[in-house]
């Protein structure tokens, strides 16, 4: 049975949109109701989201004995004088990094049932932490597993699975390997299982024009994606491909695929911005628990203009409470055990700022 879950938000960049549309998203009284709220991060650079949005949130302070419905965990950590709205830092990025790992944490030692995020700007969590590629390699490290999760960006029309992430493209086609497209096609079905979806549909795009047109464009598709998608099937996957990758989401659209698996980043993330960028959700499974995000990010050329769109940020945070209300795990749902999990938090936030 569907429960509410505790999600631990862990506020991004600030320098960005984050804590305005997060802000504004927790203003929404059915977002708000959706879940219990643990807010990780540094309640001055929240004060000025709130500022930015033009709304205040009435949030108390964590407090072990008195938490109910929401509460700010503040981790009092930024270096104020070196947050500049609209600009990189190693002070942005450093507050991000240990706002995520804090409520990461958090939900790997199942007190929390899922984390969401704000944006995160990848150039500032480099400066903040040079071994800083993405968000995958950090959550692995942040939670000590090995397991490579992925980015699944989903609209209630399909969902977006990738092969490659966070990888310049120079490097895609040397990326594109049958093991990895079976893995992407297996993490797909699993996340997709896990999401509601009992026997998902999977199309896989190309990797060349016209899926290389018989050869004239590109050997990847016929040599390297056909046999893996073949491999797929005969595992009893629903999966076909490579289909081009310039109609894959037309037949998706029209109601053939639950998801398309594409190559590269960029080759799905352009229809899914251009299908709904003001609700896409980037979700991140193959992890215990959910992980969601806005599928957009810092947007530092609007930032603290107060004009954020929130629609991408209240859709995550919705996703993220569905899913983990009804999912697989839970944490403590009756008082006084969340009682003890929350008193838990704090002693494992102080450990790991
Ligand atoms: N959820 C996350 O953590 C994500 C983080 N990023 C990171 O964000 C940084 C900037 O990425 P960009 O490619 O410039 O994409 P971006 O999404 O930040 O900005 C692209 C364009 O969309 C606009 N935009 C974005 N969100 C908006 C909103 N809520 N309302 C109105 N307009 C909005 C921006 O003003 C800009 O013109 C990068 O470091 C990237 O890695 C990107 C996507 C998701
Ligand atoms: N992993 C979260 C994130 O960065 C989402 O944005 P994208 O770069 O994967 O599009």
């Amino acid at each position: 049975m569907a429960h509410r879950p505790l999600i631990a938000l862990a506020l991004g960049d600030p320098a960005g949109i984050g804590n305005e549309v997060a802000v504004r998203a927790l203003s929404d009284a059915e977002t708000f109701e959706a879940a219990d709220w643990l807010i990780v991060g540094d309640r001055r650079l929240w004060a000025l989201g709130e500022e930015q949005a033009g709304a205040a949130c009435a949030i108390a302070d964590f407090d072990p004995g008195r938490f109910e419905r929401v509460a700010f965990l503040d981790l009092a950590h930024a270096e104020l004088g070196a947050v500049t709205v609209g600009q990189s830092s190693v002070a942005c990025g450093t507050v991000a990094l240990q706002n995520f790992r804090t409520a990461l944490r958090l939900a790997a030692d199942g007190m929390a049932d899922a984390v969401c995020f704000t944006p995160f700007n990848k150039q500032s969590m480099r400066l903040g932490d040079p071994d800083y590629v993405d968000e995958i390699g950090f959550i692995q490290r942040s939670i000590e597993t090995e397991v490579a999760g992925s980015e699944f960006n989903v609209l209630d029309e399909v969902w977006n699975a990738r092969v490659t992430s966070h990888v310049p493209l120079a490097k895609v086609a040397e990326l594109i390997t049958p093991e990895r497209i079976e893995r992407s096609i297996r993490l797909t079905h699993e996340t997709m299982q896990a999401a509601g979806f009992p026997n998902p549909r999977i199309g896989v795009a190309a990797l060349n024009p016209h899926a290389g047109d018989g050869g004239n464009f590109g050997t990847e598709d016929k040599e390297i994606i056909a046999p893996a998608v073949r491999a797929a099937a005969q595992k009893q996957y629903r999966v076909s491909g490579p289909i081009p990758s310039d109609t894959v989401y037309v037949r998706a659209l029209k109601g053939e695929f639950d998801a398309v698996l594409t190559m590269y980043h960029d080759q799905g993330q352009i229809a899914i911005k251009l299908i709904g960028f003001d609700r896409g959700v980037t979700l991140i499974g193959g992890y215990p628990f959910w992980i969601a995000t806005p599928a957009h990010g810092t947007a530092y050329d609007i930032a603290g203009k107060g004009i954020a769109d929130p629609g991408a940020t209240i859709a995550a945070f919705r996703l993220a409470a569905r899913l983990s209300g009804q999912s697989r795990r839970g944490v403590a749902v009756d008082p006084a055990t969340r009682l003890r999990a929350v008193r838990d938090i704090v002693f494992d936030a102080e450990a790991v700022v």
